[in-house]
């Protein structure tokens, strides 16, 4: 048998903000985030009727993808948690989703990949499109074990 890779693509709209940046992205600002989760494996044989020919159903990694990731963040704001934009967010009844880390594209798509991984799934690479124009992409062969680094500057423990 042959490696397939498949792809689920999803879409989630979010708020963050790049506290620190010297360009516009210092302002707090949203985006429609999408998010391309590759799986790779063998397409399971006639010992598994339902799914033979599938590496994984789509509606199962659908439904892992939603509930990891895509509930918990869409309409949230992704912060570090040292924005002061916070608490103001918290008491009107915003949802708030802090991450630890400075929210790059290149961050979210380690931590998400890093998520996908911890869940059980096979997973290949994400890709994480900022906007149109802009994406970050991740191999989860490149995580090392015990999960992805931020960078010095990039990590908080603010909860
Ligand atoms: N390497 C990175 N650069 C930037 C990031 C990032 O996460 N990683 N993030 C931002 C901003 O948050 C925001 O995404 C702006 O990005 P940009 O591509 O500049 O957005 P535009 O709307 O200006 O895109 P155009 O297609 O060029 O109009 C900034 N940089
Ligand atoms: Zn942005």
């Amino acid at each position: 048998m042959s490696v397939v890779r498949i792809c689920k693509i999803f879409t989630f709209d979010a708020a963050h903000q790049l506290t620190g940046h010297t360009g516009k992205c210092a302002n707090l600002h949203g985006h429609t985030y999408t998010l391309e989760v590759v799986i790779a494996g063998e397409p399971h044989g006639p010992e598994h009727p339902s799914d033979e020919g599938f590496v994984m159903d789509f509606a199962q990694l659908k439904s892992i993808v939603k509930e990891r990731v895509v509930d918990v963040f869409d309409h949230a704001f992704l912060a570090m948690g040292n924005e002061a934009a916070i608490d103001a967010l918290r008491l009107s009844g915003s949802k708030v989703k802090i991450l630890g880390f400075r929210t790059t594209a290149e961050n979210m798509a380690l931590y998400i990949c890093y998520q996908l991984v911890e869940a059980g799934l096979a997973v290949y690479s994400v890709k994480l499109w900022e906007t149109p124009t802009s994406w970050a992409e991740v191999h989860a062969s490149d995580i090392p074990v015990g999960g992805p680094k931020y960078g010095v500057g990039g990590a908080c423990d603010i909860e």
